[in-house]
C-alpha cells in the first residue's frame, strides 16, 4: 500500500471522514501503512484523510519522557468521539499536511474520548497535556478541519502570506 501525504491546499483535506464499519484486513493494512508513513515523516499524529482515505481512523504516537517514540505508545483510534472536555490550553501546533508552518492553537486542556480499536473493541480514554491536544487536532481532521482553520483572522492572513512566499520559493516562477 503506497501512501502519499495530502498537503494543504488540497481540498481532499476538507472532506468529512466516513464511519468505519469493517474491522478487517483492509483496515489493518491501512493502519500499518499509516504508521510507517507517520514515523518516516517524523509525525506524532496522523489521520487517514491525510493519506487520502476519508475513514474515521487516526494514529497517535507521542514521544515518551526521554523523547523516544516507541510503538508501545502507539494509539490507534477508530470512530472516535469526544464525550467530555474541560479547561483550556494553547500549544504551537504543526501538521504533516501543512509542512513548515507552526502556530498557537487554543484547545481544551483535558478530553475523554470513546473510540474503537482495530478489532472493533470499544475503549474510553481520559487524556490531558500533549495527548489531549493531539487527539483534538486529529479528530478535527476527521471533520475536515485543519489547525490553520482555527486561527484568528490576523494569524490566518499571516499564514496565507507566508505560505504563498514558501510556495514561490519551492517553484520559482517560469519567467
Ligand atoms: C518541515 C516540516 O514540515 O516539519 C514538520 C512539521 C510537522 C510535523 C508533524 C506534526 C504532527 O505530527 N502533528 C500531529 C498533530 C499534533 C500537533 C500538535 C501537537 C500534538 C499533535 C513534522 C515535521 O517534520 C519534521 C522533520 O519535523
Ligand atoms: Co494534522
Amino acid at each position: 500500500m503506497k501512501l502519499k501525504i495530502v498537503e494543504y491546499p488540497d481540498r481532499k483535506l476538507k472532506e468529512k471522514s466516513e464511519i468505519v464499519k469493517q474491522f478487517d484486513k483492509e483496515l489493518h493494512k491501512l493502519l500499518d501503512a499509516m504508521y510507517e508513513m507517520m514515523i518516516k515523516s517524523n509525525g506524532i499524529g496522523l489521520a487517514a484523510i491525510q493519506v487520502g482515505y476519508a475513514k474515521q481512523a487516526l494514529l497517535l504516537n507521542l514521544p515518551d519522557e526521554n523523547d523516544e517514540q516507541s510503538i508501545d505508545n502507539l494509539i490507534e483510534m477508530i470512530n472516535p468521539t469526544i464525550i467530555k472536555t474541560s479547561g483550556e490550553t494553547t500549544y504551537q501546533e504543526g501538521c504533516l499536511s501543512v509542512p513548515s508552518f507552526y502556530e498557537d492553537v487554543d484547545r481544551y486542556e483535558s478530553v475523554t474520548v470513546n473510540y474503537q480499536d482495530r478489532y472493533g473493541n470499544k475503549k474510553t480514554l481520559d487524556a490531558d497535556g500533549l495527548l489531549s491536544i493531539a487527539i483534538q487536532h486529529e479528530i478535527d481532521h476527521l471533520k475536515g478541519i485543519l489547525f490553520i482553520d482555527k486561527l484568528s483572522y490576523s494569524r490566518r492572513k499571516k499564514f496565507e502570506k507566508e505560505y504563498k512566499k514558501m510556495q514561490k520559493e519551492k517553484k520559482p516562477s517560469k519567467k
